[in-house]
C-alpha cells in the first residue's frame, strides 16, 4: 500500500458520501504490479500513484454500468480494460470507478441514474460531465483519473473541478473495453492535478502508440515547465458575436494569453468558419453512431437523456441531413487542420462558462447545456489532440483554457500548457 493510496482512501471514505464522484471504492487495490515484466513501455511510470476509471471503462470486479440503470445488474464477468491492464502494469493502484452521465451523454453528471457528482469547489453545482466523477475524484483527493471525451467529456470537467484533462489523438489509446458513444469520435484519456502527472498517465495508456515515442509528453512537460516559448505560433480563436462566453472566463482567458506572449509566444487570432453548424453536426454524427449501443440497452430502463439521442439518432440515419453533417465534418476537418498548418496550437476557453448551480447545467437551462459543448467538439470532429488546464477563476470557480494540436501533436500541448502552468502558478 503506498501513501497516496491510503490518503486518497481516507479522504474518500470522509467526503465521496457528499460529492458521489465514485459509483465503486474497490475493497483491495491491491499492490500494484509493478517491476515484473521490467523492460515493457510503460512500466513503473506510475509507481505508487491512484487513478480513478470512468465506470464506463471496464475493470474487473467492479460494475461497468455506464450511469444507467439498464446496465445496473450486469454481471460482474468482464476483466480489465486494455488501458486498466496498462494502469496496473505501470505501477498504479486502481482505487474505484467513477459517476458519469447515463452512456456519457451529457455534460453535468445529472443523467446518471447514479444521482449527480458534486463539485469539489462548491457543492450546490455541477463537477461537469460526462466524466464527472472523475474531474471530481482528481480535486477532490488527488488522484488520477481516466476519463472519456467524445465531444468535451474530459476537458469539461476537467475546466470546472480545475484540474488538467486531455483528449489524446485519434487512435492512439486503446477503446478496447471501452463502451461505445460514438466511435469516429471517442477517446480514452488522462486527467490529473497538474501538466506533469497528467502527462505520465498519458504515456502509461498510450504505451508504445505515445506519438513521437516513449516518454515524449513527460519531456514535453519538463522542457515547458522551464518556459521559454519563443517561436511558438499559436491561433487564438476569435471571439464571435452572440457566443456569451462569461466575462469572468473571457478575463481570465485574456489573462492567460497574455501570459503566454509573455513568453515569447506569438498569438494570432483566428476565426472558425463553420462555429455556427457545429453543435448540430455533432449532435447529427454522435446520435447516428451511438444507435447499436442505446438499441441493445432500449427496454431495460434508458433515462430520458439517452432515449433522446436515440430518437434523434433513428430519425437521422440515412437521411440527407446525416449526409450533409458528414461533409461539413469534411469541412470543419479541413479548416481546423488548415489553421494547424501554420500554427502549432489553436487556443480558447475550454467552456464559456464557470460550473453552473446543479439543476441548472441541464434540461432546466437550455441554453446552457449546448454552450457548455461549444468549444470542445471541434477537436472530436476534425480528429485533434486537445487539453484543457486551470487558469485561475471566475468568481471562486475554475476556468480551463483550452489547446488543440494536429493529430500525432499531443507533444506540443503538453509543452505549452506546463509553459502556461508555471507562468501562471501562485497568480490566482
Ligand atoms: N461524451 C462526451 O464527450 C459528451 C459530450 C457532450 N456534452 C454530449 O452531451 O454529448
Amino acid at each position: 500500500m503506498s501513501a497516496r493510496l491510503d490518503r486518497a482512501r481516507s479522504a474518500i471514505a470522509e467526503r465521496d458520501g457528499e460529492l458521489g464522484a465514485f459509483v465503486h471504492v474497490a475493497d483491495d487495490p491491491g499492490d500494484a504490479d509493478s517491476g515484473t515484466d521490467l523492460g515493457r513501455v510503460g512500466d513503473g511510470l506510475l509507481a505508487g500513484e491512484v487513478v480513478a476509471v470512468k465506470d464506463n471503462i471496464a475493470v474487473a470486479g467492479a460494475p461497468w454500468a455506464c450511469g444507467s440503470a439498464s446496465r445496473r445488474d450486469l454481471p460482474r464477468t468482464h476483466g480489465d480494460a486494455e488501458v486498466v491492464t496498462r494502469l496496473r502494469r505501470a505501477g498504479a493502484h486502481v482505487v474505484g470507478t467513477t459517476n458519469l452521465d447515463e452512456f456519457a451523454m451529457g455534460a453535468s453528471t445529472e443523467s446518471s441514474a447514479w444521482g449527480p457528482t458534486r463539485n469539489p469547489w462548491d457543492p450546490r453545482r455541477t463537477a461537469g460531465g460526462s466524466s464527472g466523477g472523475s474531474g471530481a475524484a482528481v480535486a477532490a483527493y488527488d488522484v488520477l483519473a481516466l476519463g472519456t471525451d467524445t465531444g468535451g467529456s474530459i476537458r469539461e470537467p476537467a475546466a470546472f473541478c480545475g484540474v488538467v484533462g486531455v483528449a489524446p489523438s485519434p487512435g492512439t489509446v486503446p477503446t478496447d473495453g471501452v463502451v461505445d458513444f460514438a466511435p469516429s469520435l471517442d477517446r480514452v484519456g488522462p486527467m490529473g492535478p497538474d501538466v506533469a502527472r497528467t502527462a505520465a498517465l498519458h504515456e502509461a495508456i498510450a504505451g508504445a502508440s505515445v506519438p513521437g515515442g516513449p516518454r515524449v509528453l513527460a519531456a514535453a512537460a519538463e522542457a515547458g515547465a522551464r518556459g521559454d516559448l519563443t517561436g511558438w505560433r499559436l491561433a487564438r480563436v476569435a471571439p464571435m458575436s452572440g457566443e456569451r462566453n462569461d466575462p469572468g472566463v473571457l478575463a481570465a482567458f485574456d489573462a492567460a494569453v497574455a501570459a503566454l506572449e509573455d513568453r515569447g509566444a506569438e498569438v494570432e487570432e483566428v476565426t472558425v468558419p463553420r462555429f455556427g453548424d457545429l453543435l448540430d453536426v455533432y449532435l447529427a454524427v454522435t446520435s447516428v453512431e451511438a444507435l447499436p449501443v442505446l438499441a441493445e440497452h432500449e427496454g431495460r430502463g434508458l433515462g430520458d437523456e439517452a432515449l433522446s439521442r436515440l430518437e434523434v439518432g433513428r430519425r437521422l440515419a440515412g437521411t440527407a441531413e446525416h449526409a450533409e453533417a458528414l461533409r461539413l465534418r469534411g469541412l470543419i476537418t479541413a479548416d481546423a487542420r488548415e489553421v494547424l498548418e501554420r500554427c502549432r496550437l489553436m487556443i480558447s476557453p475550454t467552456v464559456p462558462l464557470v460550473a453552473p448551480l446543479l439543476g441548472r447545467a441541464g434540461m432546466d437551462d437550455p441554453l446552457a447545456r449546448p454552450r457548455t459543448d461549444w468549444w470542445t467538439v471541434e477537436a472530436n470532429l476534425a480528429g485533434l489532440a486537445a487539453m484543457s488546464l486551470p487558469i485561475g477563476r471566475s468568481d471562486g470557480l475554475p476556468v480551463g483554457l483550452q489547446l488543440m494540436a494536429a493529430p500525432g501533436d499531443d507533444a506540443a500541448l503538453y509543452r505549452v500548457g506546463a509553459a502556461l502552468e508555471g507562468a501562471l502558478a501562485g497568480s490566482s
